[in-house]
């Protein structure tokens, strides 16, 4: 361990903290925060690793990260994360700048990076190591993964002369339940660290389409490089609709050239049911067993895969035909029928779960609806086509039985805005503070809940705030 690096840990709910002594004298900018929304994959999860096609779209669940910026004389970086234990200080002087003289070039803000760098990785490791020692096993992955994606694109994007700072991130997601909380939390990092920088324009009306598409490329770029910490072998779909939001078709058939990803304008507002089966499970694991199978059995793997991608081209030439409407009932069947059938290659990719299956025939007993996994699968959500004129008291009844057997619902909306930026941190809030509501750490932190996130922060779905701005 690194021994200058000074592991706070968290204690208790985040109530009982006393904040006071982290209040920055003179800061060097305002403190800022930005936001990223969560996704759902429609259809071709695990197919998109493999260069096949995928359509995914945001959903208004989202992780938000403030940025303190601390005085000239405070030289270090603290990253607290308490939805994943993490409260860890590190000096900015100790961290291993040294490894850029080794490798041939430091990246620069613009490069595409496709892969880390092991040197990186491996100087980084002693700064990891030391992260979240009140926590063990799988916990403790967790969170070392957060703070090791957070280290890398700070040591990437920033300089031995950064100002201090304090990154504070929430998130309103469930971890690791396939709706894209590590690709929302990468977002973040990467826009806060490059507007940090000063490298971000905007965002503001009028700002023309090819500068809106710059830096939503920028962000989106060290986003997936975050993923890769976290992930391994993220195809980049995530970070994508994250970063973007709305919906969109993503494809990457090329690993060292960027994506193709095309937003699907007018995605429709589908009556989806988005059911969390509480099971948790890790992308990595999943993604490797689908590669482990490939290796295994390889031509019947890729006839799979082939058929998750006829599955997506099929039903993206329904939603974007000219003919599509999303009340017609036999539209809805026909999306049905592939949200059927994609469930089913998935389960033969092994990465279903019992529970997602319980979910399943629940559904199928009811006969309401569609169901297939989304994300990685092996537990985490599955989503639920309903068909037209279901009867409301079906759905209820169904929804007690999903809570009998454990499992969570999860109320949100599809195809949202992508990363948002509230610069300063200050929102109007219906408060008498003169200007608006300043938040800070100790606000953000003492809002207990995902409502009291929302009523204090959030994006704003029906009642939008102005003040975040987004890249759009
Ligand atoms: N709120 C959070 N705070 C800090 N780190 C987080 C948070 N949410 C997610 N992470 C990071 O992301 C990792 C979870 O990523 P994982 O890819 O396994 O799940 P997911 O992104 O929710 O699912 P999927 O990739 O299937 O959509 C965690 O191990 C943690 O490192
Ligand atoms: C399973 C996967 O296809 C989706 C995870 O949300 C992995 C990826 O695309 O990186």
């Amino acid at each position: 361990m690194n021994g200058n690096s000074r592991p706070n840990g968290v204690n208790g709910h985040p109530k009982d903290r006393n904040l006071m002594s982290r209040k920055p004298s003179s800061p060097m900018a305002p403190t800022f925060m930005v936001s990223a929304p969560g996704k759902v994959i429609v259809f071709g999860e695990h197919a998109v690793v493999h260069g096949k096609a995928a359509i995914a779209a945001s959903i208004s669940l989202r992780s938000y990260l403030l940025v303190t910026t601390l005085s000239k004389s405070q030289r270090t970086i603290t990253v607290v994360f308490p939805d994943v234990g993490l409260d860890h200080t590190w000096n900015i002087d100790d961290l291993p700048w040294h490894v850029f003289t080794k490798l041939a070039q430091k990246p620069r803000y613009y490069d595409m990076v496709t892969s880390l760098d092991p040197d990186l990785v491996q100087a980084m490791q002693p700064h990891i190591d030391g992260v979240s020692p009140h926590l063990t096993g799988e916990k403790r992955k967790i969170s070392q993964s957060a703070a090791s994606s957070f280290l890398y694109l700070f040591l990437s994007l920033s300089s031995p002369t950064a100002p201090g700072s304090i990154y504070t991130l929430r998130s309103t997601l469930p971890i690791g339940a396939g709706l894209g909380s590590s690709a929302s939390v990468c977002v973040c990092i990467s826009a806060a660290l490059l507007k940090q920088i000063h490298v971000l324009s905007g965002p503001h009306q009028d700002q023309p389409e090819e500068e809106v598409d710059l830096q939503l490329e920028r962000i989106n770029k060290w986003a997936f490089v975050g993923e890769l910490c976290i992930h391994g072998n993220p195809s980049g779909v995530d970070n994508t609709v994250s970063t973007r939001g709305r919906a969109v078709l993503f494809k990457r058939e090329d690993y060292s050239k960027p994506p193709n990803s095309r937003p699907l304008k007018d995605f429709p507002e589908l009556p989806l049911l988005l059911i969390n089966t509480k099971q948790p499970r890790s992308t990595a694991t999943e993604v490797a067993k689908v590669a482990a199978l490939k290796k295994k059995y390889p031509g019947v793997t890729e006839a799979t895969l082939d058929s998750i991608d006829e599955v997506t081209m099929s039903a993206h030439a329904l939603i974007t035909s000219e003919n599509f409407d999303p009340s017609s009932e036999e539209n809805i069947e026909y999306l049905g029928d592939l949200f059927r059938i994609n469930h089913g290659l998935l389960v033969s990719l092994g990465v279903s779960h019992p529970k997602l299956e319980h979910i399943r025939e629940l559904v199928d007993y009811a006969d309401i609806g569609w169901t297939k996994l989304t994300g990685a699968g092996g537990g985490g959500c599955a989503i639920t086509l309903l068909k037209r004129h279901v009867d409301d008291e079906a759905i209820r009844e169904l929804q007690r039985k999903f809570e009998a057997a454990g499992f969570e619902e999860h109320k949100t909306t599809l195809g949202g805005s992508g990363v948002g930026i509230l610069y300063p941190a200050v929102l109007r809030n219906g408060t008498d503070e003169e200007g608006g509501e300043e938040i800070d750490q100790k606000k953000f932190l003492n809002a207990t809940g995902p409502e009291e996130l929302e009523t204090l922060v959030g994006v704003g779905l029906l009642d939008r705030r102005p003040e975040w701005k987004f890249w759009q």
